[in-house]
């Protein structure tokens, strides 16, 4: 345990700029998004030929996001861009409804290039103010969400010219980035399962080696879910060994009970999925317990 403290004492933390893209079709709303993003503010734009990217900060991370033109065009460029990307933004017209399918097949063919196999993917369906907009339902069907094997993705409903939505899709994509870090904290440190700190205060540090302002009652929301997230993909994949995870369940447990109660329903579901295996049992009953 005091091995794993003078870790992260020894820590220094590096303010690297997380690389989102923006894309989708022509006329969804992508500029007007980055803007949104960016100043807070609806700008007037026109169509984009190549691309904007912009620098901006939310949460305490520093997101670099690149604003790609969605016509037929220059879509074939778009996987210039695609090394090195953290997270996509799929921005869809909710309005558009004739080019859903379009959308869809641009959406597939982005996936499943291999330089984008780790990248989160957030859809907005967008121009949720306008009358006749489809719901994120909807739109998920039509572009098949259901169906992504092996990707961490979401889709949120939003507005980029009223803003509504745009700051809970938001809070998700500070999740598998959180996840990520996480996850190479441990793996740069070797941390195993009997020196992973297992109380509220050593935990909280590893949280703030990991970048987390844990002072944001949001952000401490969006820890808990991406702890709970995190622990969900290893245990699936089986990249952690449970007894890790059971010392971090157990941490997340007592450090975030209120942010766990809040949880909802469904995450509850997914965790219970998660560990219904036989050696899980334990952190099992915990969270059930708390959720
Ligand atoms: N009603 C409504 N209009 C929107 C919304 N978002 C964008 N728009 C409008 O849609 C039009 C296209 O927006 P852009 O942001 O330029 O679209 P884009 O996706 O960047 O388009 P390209 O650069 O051609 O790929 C503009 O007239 C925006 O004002 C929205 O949420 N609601
Ligand atoms: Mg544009």
């Amino acid at each position: 345990m005091g091995g794993a403290l003078s870790l992260f004492s020894k820590l220094l933390w590096t303010k690297k700029e997380i690389r989102i893209l923006i894309l989708g079709l022509d006329n969804a709303g992508k500029t007007t998004l980055l803007y949104r993003l960016k100043i807070g503010e609806v700008v007037t734009t026109i169509p984009t030929i190549g691309f904007n990217v912009e620098s901006v900060t939310y949460k305490n991370l520093n997101f670099n996001v690149w604003d790609l033109g969605g016509q037929t065009s220059i879509r074939p460029y778009w996987r210039c861009y695609y090394a090195n990307t953290a997270a996509v933004v799929f921005v869809i017209d909710s309005t558009d409804i004739e080019r859903l399918e379009t959308a869809a097949g641009e959406l597939r063919a982005m996936l499943e290039e291999e330089e984008l196999r780790d990248a989160a993917l957030l859809v907005f369906a967008n121009k949720q103010d306008q009358p006749g907009a489809k719901g994120a339902g909807d739109i998920s069907e039509a572009l098949r969400l259901g169906d992504l094997k092996d990707r961490n993705w979401s889709i949120m409903a939003c507005s980029a010219i009223d803003g509504r939505g745009v700051n809970e899709g938001m809070d998700w994509l500070v999740v598998p980035e959180l996840e990520r870090r996480m996850y190479n904290f441990c793996a740069r440190h070797s941390i195993s399962a009997h020196s992973l700190p297992s109380n509220p205060p050593e935990f909280l540090a590893i949280l703030r080696a990991i970048g987390f302002n844990h002072d944001d009652p949001q952000v401490v929301q969006a820890g808990a879910k991406h702890v709970i997230a995190w622990i969900t993909n290893h245990l699936m994949t089986k990249k952690m060994h449970p007894a890790t995870t059971e010392r971090f369940g157990e941490a997340i447990v007592s450090t975030f009970p209120l942010a766990i109660a809040n949880l909802r329903r469904k995450t509850a579901l997914d965790v219970h999925a998660a560990y219904d295996r036989p050696e899980q049992s334990t952190l099992q009953q915990r969270l059930a317990f708390s959720l």
